[in-house]
């Protein structure tokens, strides 16, 4: 069990999805967890779907907490966390998960001796099969960066990696859920054009993506190995292979990717 008071600054999706993901784990107490939302009723929605508590403001929220998440957008991350820096406890560690937004400058809204972690988690943290990555400033303690790595560990896995790696790590973990769903969505609809009802189309695209992700992790094969195991000579397989060749799949993925990456860098910059 962590003992540690953990608050989060904004309840949207990637608050809930690490909220749900540390309660799911049983590794630490709902009732060591707080959120903070503008929308009183996300608060509440929160407080009852989670057992955790729904603080009255965020300077009561940051008086209160060990490890405070700042979950809200890039755009208003630093205003957010300069109004409630002089409410922290002076230990305390900010952990902030917004794309695009340096240590550098969160230091210079919550004080350059503030211990600072960088992260960029994802979605299926929700389901506890989140990926992480970690990048703690220079103050904070390899047994403090431990502890942040383990907390987000407890829902997925998770590394801590340099601060410029950060804009591919954004590419390949931290929007990437978006395009493997789109991918599992167009699958479906291929099935459902050939007449499987819609529901089941899901159930088999999803499972199937959830399958080769695993032997990827778990053979040690390359990626091109484990596809040529599925093309029979002469077979289907080979057929769609070639069409998605045709259309530039994979050209089209390392281009969306170099977008969202230099977005990423165009946000720190900003
Ligand atoms: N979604 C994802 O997959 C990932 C997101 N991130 C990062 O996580 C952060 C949050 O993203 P996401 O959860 O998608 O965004 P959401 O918009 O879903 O959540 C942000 C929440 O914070 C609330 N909020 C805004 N201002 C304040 C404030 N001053 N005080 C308290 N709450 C406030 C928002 O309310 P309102 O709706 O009224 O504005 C909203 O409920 C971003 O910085 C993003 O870069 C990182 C990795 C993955
Ligand atoms: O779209 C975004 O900006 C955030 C950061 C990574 C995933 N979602």
């Amino acid at each position: 069990m962590l003992a540690k008071k953990i608050g989060f600054i904004g309840g949207g999706n990637m608050a809930k999805a690490i909220i749900g993901g540390l309660v799911n784990s049983g590794k630490i107490a709902p009732s060591d967890i707080f959120v903070y939302d503008r929308k009183a009723d996300t608060n509440q929605a929160l407080a009852e779907q989670y057992g955790i508590n729904a603080a009255e403001s965020a300077d009561a929220l940051a008086r209160e907490v060990d490890i405070l998440f700042g979950a809200v957008k890039p755009n208003v991350i630093l205003k957010v966390l300069k109004e409630l820096a002089g409410s922290l406890k002076k230990e305390a560690l900010v952990v902030s998960i917004a794309a695009g937004v340096t240590l550098d400058s969160l230091s210079s809204v919550l004080g350059y001796d503030r211990k600072i972690v960088r992260a960029m988690p994802n979605t299926p943290s929700l389901v506890s099969e989140g990926m992480t990555s970690v990048t703690p400033n220079a103050l904070v303690e390899s047994a403090e960066t431990d502890e942040v790595v383990a907390i987000f560990e407890s829902f997925g896995k998770a590394a801590v990696v340099d601060e410029y790696l950060i804009h591919s790590v954004v590419g390949v973990s931290g929007s990437a859920p978006a395009y493997v769903f789109m991918f599992i969505e167009a699958m479906a609809d291929a099935a459902v054009a050939g007449g499987m009802p819609r529901a089941q189309a899901y159930q088999f695209a999803a499972q199937t993506v959830k399958g080769a992700a695993q032997m990827v992790l778990t053979t040690g094969k390359h990626p091109a190995e484990l596809k040529d195991m599925v093309c029979s000579p002469g077979g289907t397989t080979i057929e769609a292979v070639k069409v998605l060749e045709e259309k530039g799949m994979r050209s089209a993925v390392i281009e969306a990717m170099q977008q969202c990456m230099a977005k990423s860098e165009k946000l720190s910059r900003s």
